[in-house]
């Protein structure tokens, strides 16, 4: 069957519903309930953390789903679906897309992109690969590696733009990644206002991920605590 992902998300918003072990709402019960409220509001698709939250997800919303796991490995700083291992997993869920960190750090067990990826190329050909960069040179690596879709996930989280904000002048940084982008954009990481979706759309990306400000009631709460005190 065709992967129409893509067109079925083009121009719209995509809703992340996470939480890790430790945070309040970690469980793929109430993730699920989550993703019913976002295609109640109209999400044309979830991005979902591990296996269990996607399957979740995909019984009770039947939405097409980003998926990744999150994994952290004691010999690198790479944990979003950090080698073939995990990309395996998520794909064999049968999802849409499959999400991975490309910000040129070392990735674990010593696996290297160029290798892992015509792999999973070759054993689902059908599964779209979105990279989660954090700057204009894992961008250009994105190009190089052939992903389907660059995400701006991972700006202000590596070690070259950590502090960063994706909206910091005018989100100056994403009209950049936007002229050397070979694939459609998807903004994603700290839109936190509605204002921000909008102005990320106008400014040309194929679609965006809002997570935190819709489904992190943790984080919701404290912006509220902080502008009190
Ligand atoms: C950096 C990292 O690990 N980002 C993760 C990637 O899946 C998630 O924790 C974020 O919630 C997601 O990217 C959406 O971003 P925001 O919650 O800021 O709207």
């Amino acid at each position: 069957m065709e992967n129409t992902f893509l067109d079925q998300v083009h121009g719209k918003l995509i809703i992340s519903c996470q939480a890790l072990e430790g945070e309040p709402l970690h469980s793929s019960f109430i993730m699920a309930r989550m993703a019913r409220a976002a295609k109640m509001a109209g999400a044309p698709a979830i991005r979902a953390n591990s296996v269990v939250d996607i399957q979740a997800i995909q019984d009770e919303t039947g939405l097409p789903i980003i998926g990744i796991i999150k994994k952290d490995y004691p010999d690198s700083d790479v944990y979003i679906t950090p080698t073939l291992k995990e990309m395996r997993q998520v794909a064999a869920t049968g999802v849409e897309v499959v999400a991975c960190q490309v910000t040129g750090q070392v990735r674990p067990n010593g696996e290297k992109l160029e290798e892992i990826i015509p792999q999973f190329r070759d054993e689902f050909p059908n599964t779209l690969l979105m990279a989660d960069t954090g700057d204009l040179n894992d961008v250009k690596e994105a190009n190089r590696l052939g992903f389907d879709i660059i995400g701006t996930t991972m700006h202000g989280y590596t070690p070259t733009t950590k502090g960063m904000n994706i909206a910091d002048n005018d989100f100056a940084y994403l009209k950049d990644v936007l002229k050397i982008a070979e694939h459609p954009v998807i903004a994603e990481g700290k839109i936190d206002l509605p204002q921000k979706a909008k102005r990320v759309l106008e400014l040309g990306v194929h679609a965006l991920v809002v997570g935190g400000a819709i489904t992190r009631p943790l984080e919701i709460a404290n912006k509220f605590m902080d502008a009190i005190k």
